[in-house]
């Protein structure tokens, strides 16, 4: 990989939707920026950046693993000259209290020596805000929200102190809204406080941008902080501020038009995803994968196919396999959890592979490790990241061999009720 000049900030992401939401906020607030798959091969031909966001699939697979592979990612990003690390993870901070935000927290906390590590989810512009150390998802806490039926991670506890304690070695502070509105200074004074305590980690109240900005200031001064968009939004103003940073015009990638066919797959079962869907079926072909016969191997790939190829020539086509909450419990109270998730990724990717030999070059998908299996599959390398379809969504153009192509990577969660047809009519 071909990258001139030292990075100014390296961010490592737990999953691929979550890592072009963060892209997309660092290019909006002025940093050039990239987002590549896994860490990156040494022959992947780059522009110069400002920020490398390197996308894992760590959300959901086993701690020790998430562990490794984001030391390898810390480590390659500070080879290359990034000070400051942020291990982005989920706004609705999806872990299980197995993991993995706090063992990969201690063990890029043990390995760059931080003291105490600010972590705050809060993304204000997409409803989600901190205070006392709860997280709100809209108006609700964290716990009454459409994240307590989450398939992989169900979210029962709004209290960010207690929910990342169970995780993680060190014992977690807070730093409440009171502080973060006094300054940065102030900020300064209680994270030096709680770091001669012995506390590792901290969370942090933040409920406006403005707080985020003051947040940005503090943890720029520190090696490695944890937390969402929002607090990439206040690292990236912070290193522009402080002219650590040259802004950059906060363009995003243009590039000639890919055209050709265009296809949504939606493995998210979110309250978004399923209105998103309900409304697709308005404008476009849907098809509704039946779960059950992915689970026996009954072909519904191949279902799949037989039913998008004809129907490709003549515009967008929708392929679903979200369900509703109860049917998704009563899936998994048939199958198990993670054999049913890792089937239905499984032929989401065979169907995006198929899709793509098929002609198809700009493809939506809905769900995080949906699209981390789909982007595996199709073995793309990196991302530049072009307009913003919706908060915390891009149009990605794909780096790389494999030819032009186009891909919106889409949080279960993200999104306007129009999201397919948005993105599409901005995937040219
Ligand atoms: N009908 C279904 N029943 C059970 N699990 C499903 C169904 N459809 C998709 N899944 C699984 O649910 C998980 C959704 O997670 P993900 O793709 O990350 O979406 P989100 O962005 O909403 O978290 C995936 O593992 C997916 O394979
Ligand atoms: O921070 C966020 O909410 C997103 O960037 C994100 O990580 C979403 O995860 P999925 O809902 O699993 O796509």
């Amino acid at each position: 990989m071909t990258l001139a000049a030292k990075i100014s900030l390296g961010c490592i992401a737990d999953d691929y939707t979550g890592a072009s939401d963060l892209a997309n906020t660092l290019t909006r607030a002025g940093l050039r920026t990239v987002q590549t798959i896994g860490v990156p091969a040494d022959d992947l031909a780059l522009p110069e950046v400002d920020a490398v966001v390197v996308s894992l699939k760590s959300r959901s697979i086993e701690a020790g693993l998430a562990v490794s592979r984001s030391r390898a990612a810390d480590k390659w990003l500070r080879g290359r000259g990034a000070s400051h690390v942020l291990f982005k993870i989920c706004s609705t901070f999806d872990s299980t209290d197995a993991g993995n935000i706090g063992p990969v927290m201690d063990a890029l906390r043990a390995d760059c020596g931080e003291g105490a590590v600010l972590v705050t989810p809060a993304f204000p512009e997409t409803g989600r805000t901190v205070y006392q150390g709860n997280l709100f998802v809209g108006a609700v806490p964290l716990n009454e929200s459409p994240l307590k039926d989450h398939p992989l991670n169900p979210m029962h506890d709004s209290n960010l102190v207690r929910v990342l304690a169970r995780q993680s070695r060190t014992q977690i502070g807070l730093v409440d809204l009171a502080t973060v509105t006094r300054g940065a200074d102030a900020v300064r004074a209680r994270l030096a406080e709680l770091a001669s305590k012995g506390i590792g980690a901290a969370i942090i109240d933040a409920v406006f941008d403005r707080d985020l900005e003051t947040i940005g200031l503090v943890a720029a001064e520190h090696r490695l902080s944890v937390g969402a968009s929002g607090i990439g939004l206040g690292l990236a103003r912070a290193l522009v501020s402080t002219g650590k940073v040259k802004s950059a015009a906060a363009s995003g990638a243009t590039g000639a038009a890919v055209g050709g066919p265009a296809a949504c797959l939606a493995g998210s079962c979110s309250q978004a995803t399923l209105q998103q869907i309900a409304n697709a079926e308005r404008v476009m072909p849907v098809l509704h994968l039946d779960p059950d016969r992915i689970l026996t191997g009954a072909g519904e790939a191949q279902r799949a196919l037989d039913w998008a190829r004809p129907r490709l020539a003549e515009g967008p086509v929708l392929i679903a396999s979200s369900s509703t909450p109860d049917q998704v419990a009563a899936l998994q109270a048939r199958h198990g959890r993670d054999a049913a998730g890792h089937a239905i990724e499984q032929t989401m990717a065979d169907i995006a592979e198929s899709l793509v030999r098929s002609g198809v070059r700009r493809l939506v998908v809905a769900g995080g490790e949906t699209s981390g299996a789909v982007v595996d599959r199709l073995k793309i390398s990196g991302f530049l990241v072009g307009v913003e379809i919706a908060a915390g969504v891009p149009v990605l153009r794909a780096v790389g061999d494999g030819g032009a192509m186009l891909l919106a990577l889409k949080s279960g969660n993200f999104g306007g009720a129009e999201f397919f047809s948005d993105a599409l009519r901005l995937m040219r």
